[in-house]
């Protein structure tokens, strides 16, 4: 993991004998994106405004595996509706009142802040010699926050949230440390919208016997009685304390993606269905819920705390499986 006093040069050289993933820095301000390719085709693109992952193909390039809505704004001037965005230090709406998040927007500031690209890894782990993979770091730290948002939560962090592209996976993991004098709370998730074909064909296993609190039942508590879980309307579920690390999207029965949490124990599954999604300006075209879910992997039930100088690392694996 990168420390901030050692952050790598945001231009490494490329190893001179094998073919090397490309790495570019596009656009400008806030919309800025860093792609990347591998030799072999595959690419991710991550906007700098929230560190978003806005596009993940594996098969070679030819299989995109992140739904964006086709009006999601790319240009930083609201948070992202599609690929991966970052939740931090709140998820969903804090808190009404007398928590130190209260004064914080929905899912935080972290999907809504500029972010520094900290550059690729050079470290023969994240970028072995046959050029198969490659890791983007990214950081946020409490002097790029907006005013509004310093304000709001006035305490001395540093995340890096470090972007890793292979063959068919991707891998997101963020470290959180506190850098101030005092300690604090915070919660993490990244809110991840997978690309399906035909959501009426979309099963998810991996969740037998965990409770979730179903956010469209009144935030009601219940147990996963079903193996799986399909989508036939609303869901907003947060499935909390998760003993098995594995969730599996199947379309037609067949595995789609697994998505492997790593130190966070919590899956909040969404979709908001037609009225939901109709009720959003940003979400595009009309049918797109019908081709999208979100399992946002995290850590949401409760609160992490760091005291001084702790850091807390958490973070997913997402394979391909086409
Ligand atoms: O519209 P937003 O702020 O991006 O949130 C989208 C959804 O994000 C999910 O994580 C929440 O569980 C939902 O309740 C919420 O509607």
């Amino acid at each position: 993991m990168v420390d901030r006093a050692n952050r790598p040069s945001a231009l490494n050289a490329p190893s001179a004998a094998a073919p090397a993933p490309q790495v570019e820095i596009t656009g400008s301000g806030t919309s800025s994106k860093v792609t990347a390719t591998l030799p072999s085709g595959e690419s991710v693109e991550v906007l700098l405004y929230g560190a978003t992952v806005i596009s993940w193909k594996s098969n070679g390039g030819k299989a995109e595996n992140l739904w964006l809505s086709e009006k999601a704004a790319l240009d930083g001037s609201k948070a992202v509706r599609g690929g991966i965005p970052v939740v931090f230090p709140v998820f969903g709406p804090p808190p009404k009142s007398g928590h130190p998040t209260s004064a914080l927007p929905q899912h935080g500031f972290a999907r809504t802040s500029r972010w520094e690209f900290l550059g690729k890894a050079t470290s023969e782990d994240a970028l072995d010699a046959a050029g198969s993979s490659v890791k983007l770091d990214f950081g946020l730290y409490s002097s790029n926050l907006s005013p509004e948002a310093r304000t709001a939560w006035p305490l001395d962090f540093g995340l890096v949230y470090s972007v890793t592209l292979s063959k068919d996976s991707l891998q997101t993991v963020m470290n959180v440390r506190n850098e101030g004098d005092h300690s604090f709370e915070f919660q993490m998730l990244l809110h991840t919208y997978l690309k399906v074909k035909d959501i009426s064909k979309v099963s998810i296993s991996g969740l037998l016997g965990v409770d979730y609190v179903d956010k469209v039942l009144n935030a009601t508590t219940h147990k996963q009685s079903d193996a799986s879980v399909t989508i036939t309307g609303e869901v907003d579920r947060v499935y909390a304390s998760i003993p098995q690390d594995t969730t599996t999207v199947l379309e037609s029965g067949t595995p789609r993606f697994d998505v492997v949490r790593d130190n966070l124990q919590d899956t909040v599954v969404w979709n908001p269905w037609k009225e939901k999604a109709a009720a959003m300006g940003d979400f595009s075209p009309d049918i797109g819920f019908t081709e999208m879910v979100c399992v946002e992997v995290g850590a949401v039930n409760g609160w992490q705390k760091l005291d001084k100088g702790e850091v807390f690392e958490g973070g997913q694996t997402i394979k391909s499986l086409l």
